[in-house]
């Protein structure tokens, strides 16, 4: 029995052809990125059983194609957050989780998770964009479902927003224990949620790779994209001259890329461990999505799961989105 997200659909409208199939591991989040009209968002609704296509469609094993949409234990969080109005918020939450009789303990993790506690009676239509949209994301998690859908589920909020939920975000999906995959025209959000990435053009999966995120060195650090992150990029030699109390060990082919507004805060100062001192010299940095763990002393290691805004960029092109990229 295969573990993971597999599927190979195929539909066609008029002057499109979706042609899509791509194996997924069994966890974590892979990013689905590709130009406007490439098929992101038909490929997730075949997938969640919403779009008529041929094909199959399997889940660890469990073969999700041709059930209709409700049996196939497929949570999709849309663009729009498509909330009840006529339910305050515990009432949306509750919706999804008396669905699939979620446990009510799971319930009030995913809501702490998530920030919503002091929200939990208010009517939807007196929530701000963020906020709805971390209500639409609980609404889907409390469901409990064995595969989360989420198309663009941060567009149109502006970056103040964005920054506020993306930790949310992360913390959340990861804690469901399901695999997720989002569409993003964001190059931020993909690097920060995802730790996997499918491009799709024209109607076609043209290119995936692992985690880290690959991107060329060479892509980031110009000024435009390096403005869009937030980011500098601290080349190993700089990186150096910026130590002083962690050490990390990484591939001298490596830079880390940190948000600048981090550069100065104590606990996020990080050297290539090449010269590094004895907390981190001969141990390896973990990356997983955006959570960076290293070691905090020689017995132990500490998580830093969004307190720390770095990204390891690979010199290495494993992606790109032309495709030609590989996947090793
Ligand atoms: N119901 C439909 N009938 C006819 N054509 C459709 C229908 N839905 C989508 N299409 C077409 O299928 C193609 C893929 O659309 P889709 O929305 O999946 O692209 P996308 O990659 O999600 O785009 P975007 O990034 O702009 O949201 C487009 O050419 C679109 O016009």
């Amino acid at each position: 029995m295969s573990e993971g997200l597999s599927f190979d659909l195929a539909l066609g409208h008029p002057g499109f052809t979706l042609s899509a199939s791509a194996d997924l591991p069994g966890q974590g989040i892979t990013a689905l990125v590709g130009p406007s009209g490439s098929g992101k968002t038909t490929l997730l609704q075949a997938i969640a059983g919403l779009e008529a296509a041929a094909g199959h469609v399997t889940l660890n094993g469990r073969a999700l194609h041709p059930l209709p949409p409700h049996k196939r234990g497929v949570a999709v969080v849309f663009q729009n957050a498509r909330l009840f109005g006529h339910m305050d918020v515990a009432g949306n939450i509750g919706f999804g989780a008396r669905r699939r009789g979620t446990d009510p303990a799971a319930v009030a993790r995913i809501v702490a998770a998530l920030d919503l506690g002091p929200l939990m009676g208010r009517s939807v239509s007196r929530l701000s964009g963020g906020e709805t949209r971390r209500v639409a994301l609980a609404r889907a998690l409390a469901a409990s479902p064995d595969l989360l859908l989420l198309d663009e589920p941060l567009s149109g909020l502006d970056a103040a927003r964005r920054d506020e939920i993306l930790p949310y975000l992360s913390r959340a999906i990861r804690a469901a224990g399901c695999p997720a995959l989002f569409v993003t025209h964001d190059l931020e959000e993909s690097l920060r949620l995802a730790d996997r990435h499918l491009a799709m053009d024209g109607g076609r999966i043209t290119g995936a790779a692992r985690r880290p995120l690959a991107l060329r060195l060479d892509d980031i650090p110009d000024d435009h994209m390096a403005r869009r992150l937030g980011a500098q990029v601290l080349r190993p030699s700089q990186a150096m001259r910026a130590a002083e109390r962690w050490s990390l060990v990484i591939d001298p082919a490596s830079a880390i890329v940190m948000r600048a507004e981090r550069l100065h805060a104590p606990d996020a100062l990080i050297l290539p461990a090449r010269l590094g001192n004895a907390q981190g010299a001969g141990r390896a940095v973990e990356i997983c999505g955006q959570d960076v763990v290293w070691p905090s002393s020689l017995s132990d290691f500490a998580s830093v799961a969004g307190g720390l805004e770095c990204q390891i960029a690979i010199r290495r092109p494993l992606f790109r989105l032309d495709g030609t990229g590989d996947d090793s």
